[in-house]
């Protein structure tokens, strides 16, 4: 089990500090959520995790490897699954294709070999959609693998973006925004099978979430931002009563402002 490790991170954009001086710890096996009003950085943060924006200071490792300066497929490589706010999978595709896609990095066989239709080639592709299959049926779409994504519901789709981030078998997840534009049953089916994959697949989980109620019930760890910087980091309890969360919160024009206030009551997770 390995820890994602971030020191130091700056981030900026012209006269924008977007992050500044960022450092926090997600342990193996946890839940971790990163909150903060509109702006605060939650969005820099992951991209420059993933690989998408270069920080100008500070490091990025995940376990013994330095991520700081890989590009995004080699993040994703060294075991960094992300799974994107605005859904990007392909609409023309079954949702069995759009996993197999994201499976590709663990594919061994070679495009020339690939072609030939090689029976080595044929096992290895036999025993990937098995795995897909059991991934797609623990994120509830079992019996939706022929279904094009494009003819998906919304909250289904989510799921596909979910389960691709899982296909690739990464040893850490990175989910923008899991629950928005939900209703609230599925908000908390989607609540329920992102504590599984901590519990079930004992994979960690470092999630981006507006949804305040949500957050506090499944989180292990929060680390709150405010202007780029970590205000406060803790249990949900612990951040609830900081008072710097707090004042960040009324602070803000975000319509979750405030509710960091209310104490959700802890749903049991394990
Ligand atoms: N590509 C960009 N170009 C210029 N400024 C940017 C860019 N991306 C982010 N910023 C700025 O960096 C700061 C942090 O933005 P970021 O999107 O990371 O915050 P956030 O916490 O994800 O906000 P939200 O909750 O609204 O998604 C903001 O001031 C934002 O305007």
């Amino acid at each position: 089990m390995t820890a994602l490790r971030l020191e130091g991170i700056r981030l900026r954009f012209g006269g924008v500090t977007a992050l500044d001086g960022l450092g926090f710890t997600v342990e193996p096996g946890t839940v971790h959520a990163l909150i903060g009003p509109n702006g605060a950085g939650k969005s820099s943060c992951f991209n420059v995790i993933s690989g998408h924006y270069r920080p100008e200071a500070g490091t990025v490792a995940f376990g013994d490897d330095d991520l700081t300066h890989l590009p995004p497929h080699e993040i994703a490589r060294r075991g960094v699954g992300r799974a994107f706010q605005n859904i990007a999978l392909s609409a023309h595709e079954t949702v069995l294709d759009n996993l197999m896609v994201a499976r590709h990095r663990l594919t061994r066989s070679g495009f020339v070999a690939t072609a030939l239709g090689l029976s080595r080639v044929r096992r290895e592709e036999r025993l990937h959609q098995a795995r897909v299959t059991e991934i797609a049926e623990f994120a509830g779409l079992g019996g939706k693998l022929d279904t094009l994504a494009g003819a998906l519901a919304y909250g289904d789709r989510k799921r596909v973006e979910l389960a691709r981030a899982l296909a690739s078998e990464p040893g850490i997840v990175l989910l923008d925004e899991p629950a928005a534009g939900m209703p609230s049953h599925e908000k908390w089916d989607i609540a329920h099978l992102i504590v599984s994959v901590r519990d079930a697949l004992g994979i960690s989980v470092l999630l981006v979430e507006h949804d305040m109620p949500m957050v506090m019930a499944i989180a292990d760890r929060v680390t709150v931002l405010d202007f780029g910087r970590r205000i406060a980091g803790g249990t949900p309890a612990e951040v609830q009563n900081s008072p710097e969360v707090i004042a960040a919160y009324l602070g803000s024009s975000h319509p979750e402002a405030g509710a960091v206030t209310v104490s959700p009551a802890r749903e049991e997770t394990s």
